[in-house]
């Protein structure tokens, strides 16, 4: 076991010459052998439910461009999939899910839920097995919040008006959407952990349209129990939360969460990142837009970062998701970029 683990090194606080990194979404669309195997698989979700193609595409970006940190691919909207929800995909349209009632929340139903997600468990067994030693292996679970946005709308909204209002009409009902949530996404994370998960990233996608109390409320307080009942098994863990858009709520959420390094999204200003990482390792946060572009845009917006965030605790990282019609050469003009420092 003397694997040099660079992207653990971070998380345990230390700062290294060159930062490591990886890219959220980097199994995806802007990849041409990932189409190949995502038209072998037929749906998106036959995909994630086949361990040899998710094992597959997940290696995808690793041969390409030598990552550090891999992760798992699957998707966030397997939780409810597993706990009885319908859910398909649509081209174009992204998930579809049959919208969820408050009656319905108490009768979620999880008697099959790890049978369901085995298949989840075995990708992950296999990725531990044939990922080089030093690439980290990532799980991760979509936070209650996010995850119960998409359940209450049924699909993607601009603003996920449909959950917040469900939250101020039926409180209670929202109360017990999410702590079953946290629940189930805390064994989720477990059996990923106990299949040979490295580290753990809970995705929280839509924090950032709240306000002050239903932050607390709906991000902090799940996002916090999921992390506590990890911990109580595997004490040592390293937990990455993104919370994207939380803005001014960032620090509030590191600190009452227990997080062990935070995701940063694009609009963080590099001065506020840089207080934020005073507290801890932080990870992010190039707009996916400057890699969509290239050339100078690219170049400035890498440059920043590591003139602001290199003397401490950084994964180099995008702010969201990389988008399907960014250029193949982009990405590696990124990597080199961060593997050679500022020329
Ligand atoms: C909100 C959310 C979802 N899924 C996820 C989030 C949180 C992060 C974020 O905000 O991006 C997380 C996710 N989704 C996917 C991963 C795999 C791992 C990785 O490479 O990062 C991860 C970590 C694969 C995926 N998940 C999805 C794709 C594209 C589907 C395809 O290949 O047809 C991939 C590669 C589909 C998906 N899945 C989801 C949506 C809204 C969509 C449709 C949007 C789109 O088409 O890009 C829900």
């Amino acid at each position: 076991m003397t694997a040099n683990r660079v992207v653990l090194d971070v998380l345990a606080g230390k700062k290294t010459a060159v930062p490591p990194l990886w890219m959220m979404r980097q199994a995806g669309r802007y990849l041409p052998e990932y189409r190949e195997t995502r038209k072998r698989a037929g749906s998106f979700l036959d995909l994630c439910y086949n361990p040899d193609l998710a094992v597959e595409v997940t290696l995808q970006p690793i041969r390409r461009f030598g990552f550090d940190a891999s992760i798992l691919f699957s998707d966030i909207l397997v939780i409810p999939h597993a706990l009885g929800r319908s859910l398909r995909f649509e081209e174009g349209r992204g998930p579809l899910l049959e919208p969820i009632s408050a009656e319905e929340i108490e009768r979620l139903d999880g008697k099959r839920f790890h049978e369901h997600l085995e298949p989840v468990y075995e990708t992950v067994r296999r990725l531990r097995r044939e990922l080089p030693q030093e690439t980290t292996l990532i799980g991760f679970c979509g936070a209650p919040w996010t995850v119960a946005t998409y359940m209450i709308a049924g699909h993607g909204t601009p603003d996920q008006a449909p959950a917040r209002l469900f939250g101020y009409r039926h409180p209670e009902a929202m109360d017990t959407l999410l702590t079953t949530l946290a629940d189930w996404s805390a064994a989720y994370l477990l059996r990923q952990a106990e299949a040979g998960a490295d580290v753990l990233q809970i995705f929280d996608s839509w924090s950032g349209v709240l306000d002050e109390a239903c932050f607390d409320r709906f991000c902090v307080g799940p996002v916090a129990s999921i992390v506590s009942k990890v911990r109580a098994v595997y004490p040592d863990i390293p937990i990455i939360g993104f919370p994207k858009g939380a803005g001014a709520n960032y620090k509030n959420y590191r600190e009452q969460t227990g997080v062990t390094a935070l995701g940063l999204d694009w609009t963080v200003p590099l001065t506020q990142a840089r207080s934020l990482q005073a507290l801890g390792p932080v990870q992010g946060n190039l707009d996916p837009l400057r890699l969509v572009a290239g050339g100078r845009a690219l170049d400035e917006g890498v440059d920043a970062i590591l003139d602001h965030l290199s003397d401490g605790p950084l994964i180099f990282n995008l702010g969201h998701g990389i988008t399907p019609e960014t250029p193949v050469g982009h990405v590696e003009a990124m990597v080199r970029r961060v593997r050679q420092g500022k020329l």
